[in-house]
């Protein structure tokens, strides 16, 4: 957390600046009464007119600064939020397939939305509030001892020093573990939301209720946590409270006492008792603050946790050629109900490979476990003769699948992944749609209201700009008629540089302009050859049949 305090360090600085010359200004308040107080006897007209006129400069200094003082805080703030937050997106990015899917996308958005501002508001601002009320506590400690009373000083200074040390240390522990369960709830709330909204063409009159009922369980969970931590947060302020009143009490005491003994004066007791007040204000701020910042540990924790880890960013190798082949050797991924067994193959450069078989039989694994989105329990794929596992392959494979992800906005930042791919137009393929058809996907400004057929074209066409030398469509006709399917199909098999490899349950006509087709059956290749190959065997037939 360190580093993000530091990228705000001169802002800071002209913060607690600010502060201070405030509450220089201020500090003269009650020492001003105290000379009004004691020069009352004299009656000096031309002495009160003085008084007054330091009074009001005071205070306006105190107004303007303090202005200042605030708007540099939002910005502070506004400056610490956006740099947790890019950083936070950065290093989400970088991860790797599995490990970004080993969590709910509404945990990610909860961190970005709630722990990340909290950590704002109950980290950063209490923690420049402590420097503030250290130099308030330092001025006002100052001018007691000078100008009040150095007796009451000390004793007030004592019990606000033993409080600071005891009173938030009686209840941070428990205050941080509620409040971690409080947000770990409201992730797994807005992970529900997302969920159920991301449903909404199902939610109508038959089904709403139920939907409400679902939504209200798990809001009233993210409820129950919110008040243990706000039941227990509340203790926390009284307990504080207790230790600021009991100061209130030995100061009152001692002034009472001291002005009865007539060893002070009744202006001296007045202003001690207005500089109690300030003294001791911030010695209240203090103590909150520091149980503040105590109570985000474990979210200070979780946000730091993912920060530090760069795992993505590291020791890959970032192949931006491909020469030769991708060999599965003995390939084997075990689910709880389903294994691909011990898938063995060589895609070779150029050439166009069919993957065939039944719903279920295994044919995305098999893409799954070259994307690296799912583990291998056994053997391993090269690319090239190079493992996989050291390859950054982003530069060699696109992959699409049936419900590609389009993005809110229009079809330039679509097809570029907002420019990462250079734009320019598709000749051939885009001559293959009709007219209409290419107009309403290019000139959508909200590409997410395309129909589905429209989307899986516009994945094929950010496919060709992403321009790699393989490339990977899994059942990407699924939506498109059978017109613009065969069309599509017919330019894509054509071009003579490009690796391909389509999976599909439609057995289309066109399977015999494939080198090569694969038969996958309950995790297993079953068949592999050219089409006429396939044509003779007994499981194609069946898979025919069926
Ligand atoms: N992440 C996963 N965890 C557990 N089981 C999974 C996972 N992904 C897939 N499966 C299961 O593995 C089996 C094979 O799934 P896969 O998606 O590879 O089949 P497919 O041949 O591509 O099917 P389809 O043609 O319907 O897309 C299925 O029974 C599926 O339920």
């Amino acid at each position: 957390m360190k580093k993000y305090l530091y990228e705000v360090k001169h802002l800071i600085l002209l913060n607690v600046i600010c502060n201070l010359i405030a509450t220089i200004a201020l500090a003269n308040i009650p020492y001003l009464t105290k000379r009004l107080f004691d020069s009352i006897e004299s009656r000096n007209l031309e002495y009160l007119v003085n008084i007054i006129l330091i009074y009001v400069g005071c205070n306006v200094l105190n107004l303007i600064i303090t202005y200042i003082e605030n708007v540099v805080n939002f910005k502070i703030g506004i400056a610490f939020e956006v740099s947790l937050k890019k950083d936070f997106f950065k290093v989400i990015t970088n991860y790797d397939y599995m490990k970004f899917s080993s969590k709910d996308i509404g945990e990610y958005i909860s961190i970005q939305a709630n722990e990340i501002t909290q950590l704002e508001m109950d980290y950063l601002t209490p923690a420049i509030d402590i420097i503030k009320s250290i130099n308030t506590f330092a001025i006002y400690g100052i001018m007691f001892f000078a100008f009040i009373d150095w007796r009451i000083a000390l004793v007030v200074l004592g019990a606000s020093i033993f409080s600071t040390l005891i009173a938030p240390n009686l209840t941070a522990k428990e205050l941080s573990k509620r409040r971690k369960v409080y947000l770990d709830k409201m992730g797994i709330y807005v992970s529900k939301i997302k969920d159920l909204l991301e449903g909404f063409k199902l939610i109508q009159s038959k089904t709403r209720k139920n939907m409400f009922v679902e939504q209200e369980s798990f809001l009233k969970d993210a409820a129950k946590a919110r008040f243990a931590y706000g039941k227990f947060k509340s203790l926390a302020l009284t307990v504080n409270g207790g230790f600021i009143y009991s100061l209130h009490i030995i100061s009152f005491s001692i002034v009472g006492y001291l002005l009865i003994k007539k060893e002070i004066t009744v202006g001296t007791a007045v202003a001690t008792l207005g500089y109690l007040e300030c003294f001791i204000s911030p010695m209240g701020s203090l103590i909150y603050d520091i149980n503040t910042i105590k109570s985000t540990r474990g979210i200070k924790l979780k946000v730091l946790e993912f920060l530090k880890d760069n795992e993505g960013e590291k020791n890959l190798i970032v192949k931006k050629d491909f020469n030769s082949s991708i060999e599965f050797k003995d390939a084997t991924v075990d689910y709880d109900k389903f294994s691909l067994k011990d898938f063995s193959y060589r895609f070779e450069k150029n050439k166009k490979y069919a993957i065939i078989g039944h719903s279920g039989s295994g044919k995305s694994t098999i893409i799954g476990a070259l994307m690296k989105y799912v583990n291998l329990s056994k053997g391993n794929i090269y690319i090239d003769g190079k493992s996989i596992e050291k390859l950054d392959i982003s530069y060699i494979i696109h992959n699409i699948s049936q419900h590609e992800h389009i993005f809110t906005g229009d079809y330039k930042n679509n097809v570029t992944v907002f420019g990462a791919f250079p734009f320019r137009k598709i000749g051939i393929l885009e001559d293959s749609l009709s007219e209409v058809m290419l107009d309403s996907i290019v000139q959508k400004s909200d590409c997410q209201l395309l129909s589905g057929g429209e989307k899986q074209v516009l994945s094929i066409f950010r496919m060709c700009l992403a321009d790699t030398p393989i490339c990977i469509m899994d059942e990407v006709f699924s939506a498109t008629d059978m017109n613009i399917t065969e069309k599509l199909e017919k330019v894509l098999l054509s071009m003579k540089d490009k690796t391909m490899i389509i999976i599909t349950h439609k057995l289309s006509e066109h399977l015999e302009e494939f080198d090569e087709i694969l038969l996958i059956e309950n995790g297993k290749l079953v068949q592999s050859g050219t089409y006429e190959d396939i044509l003779k065997s007994a499981e194609y037939r069946k898979l025919q049949s069926a």
